[in-house]
C-alpha cells in the first residue's frame, strides 16, 4: 500500500459479496518461467502449452545478461509463437523490443509504461507490478498498461516479497476498471480458487507449475480444471 492508498477506502467483507461479472473474460492462466532454466526446458515449455489453454509465458530469467537471454528466449518465443501464446520478456524494455516480443512485464524499478509504449508501439502488450497498491495500479493505467499485476497473494519461494494484498483488491480493481488485472505470488491450484472468484483476469504461476511433482503439463491440466 501507498500513502495515497490510505484515502481510498475498502470494505473488507468486499470480496466476498463479489460476484465475477459475466460479461468478463474467464479468468486465464500465464506462465513465469523459473528464475534459471536448463536444456531440458523447451521440451518442458511444449509439453506444458500443450496440456491446457495458457494466455502468456513470460521469461523471467535472472542473473543474465540481455544478451545471454536473447539466446535463451529465441526457441522458447518459437514454441510461444507456434501454440498461439504470448511471448512476454520480463525487466527489459530493450530487450522485449530486440526479440519482438509481444509483450514486457515491468516492476516499479524497471522502467516507466510511457516511454516503453513509446518504445514498442501500440501493439505490444506492457504490464505493470502494482503489489497491493490500488494507487500505483490506476497510475499505471493512467500510463497506457495493458494489465495491472497484484502479489504476491501467497507466501513464495520464487521471490523475497514485501506485499501481500488482500483479495478484494481484485474485486474492487474489476468492479471500477476494465483493464485485466494479474494475481501473482504462491498461486497454487489449490488456494486459487478465491482469486478466481474475486476477479482476477490471469493468475500469474511459476513455481506451482515447474516444481509440480507430477510435471508441468500436469500442473496446467489442474489449473484448468479450475478456470
Ligand atoms: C505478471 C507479473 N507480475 C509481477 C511480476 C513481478 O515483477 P517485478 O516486481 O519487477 O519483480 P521481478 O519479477 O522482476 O523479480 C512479474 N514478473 N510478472
Ligand atoms: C515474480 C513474482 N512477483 C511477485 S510474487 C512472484 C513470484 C511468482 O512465482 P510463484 O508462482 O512461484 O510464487
Ligand atoms: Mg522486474
Amino acid at each position: 500500500m501507498t500513502d495515497e492508498d490510505d484515502d481510498l477506502q475498502l470494505d473488507p467483507n468486499f470480496a466476498d459479496r463479489f460476484e465475477r461479472d459475466p460479461r468478463r473474460p474467464k479468468c486465464q492462466l500465464y506462465l513465469i518461467s523459473p528464475p534459471t532454466i536448463g536444456d531440458d526446458f523447451a521440451g518442458t515449455l511444449a509439453a506444458a502449452l500443450e496440456a491446457g489453454p495458457v494466455a502468456a509465458f513470460q521469461l523471467r530469467l535472472k542473473g543474465l545478461d540481455d544478451h545471454a537471454i536473447a539466446r535463451l528466449a529465441e526457441p522458447l518465443q518459437k514454441i510461444c509463437a507456434d501454440r498461439d501464446v504470448a511471448f512476454i520478456i520480463n525487466d527489459s524494455i530493450a530487450l522485449a523490443k530486440r526479440l519482438g516480443a509481444d509483450g514486457v512485464h515491468l516492476g516499479q524499478e524497471d522502467g516507466d509504461a510511457r516511454e516503453a509504449r513509446q518504445i514498442l508501439g501500440p501493439s505490444v502488450q506492457i504490464g505493470v507490478t502494482c503489489h497491493d497498491s490500488r494507487h500505483l495500479a490506476m497510475e499505471a493505467g493512467e500510463a497506457g498498461a495493458d494489465y495491472v499485476a497484484f502479489g504476491a497473494f501467497y507466501p513464495t519461494q520464487t521471490k523475497e516479497t514485501h506485499h501481500q494484498p488482500d483479495p478484494s483488491i481484485l474485486s474492487w480493481w474489476t468492479t471500477v476498471f476494465e483493464l485485466p488485472c494479474v494475481a501473482i505470488g504462491g498461486i497454487t491450484p489449490q488456494n486459487a480458487k478465491p482469486l478466481i472468484n474475486a476477479g482476477a483476469d490471469f493468475l500469474a504461476v511459476s513455481g506451482a507449475v515447474w516444481n509440480d511433482p507430477d510435471g508441468a503439463a500436469a500442473a496446467v491440466r489442474k489449473f484448468a480444471a479450475l478456470l
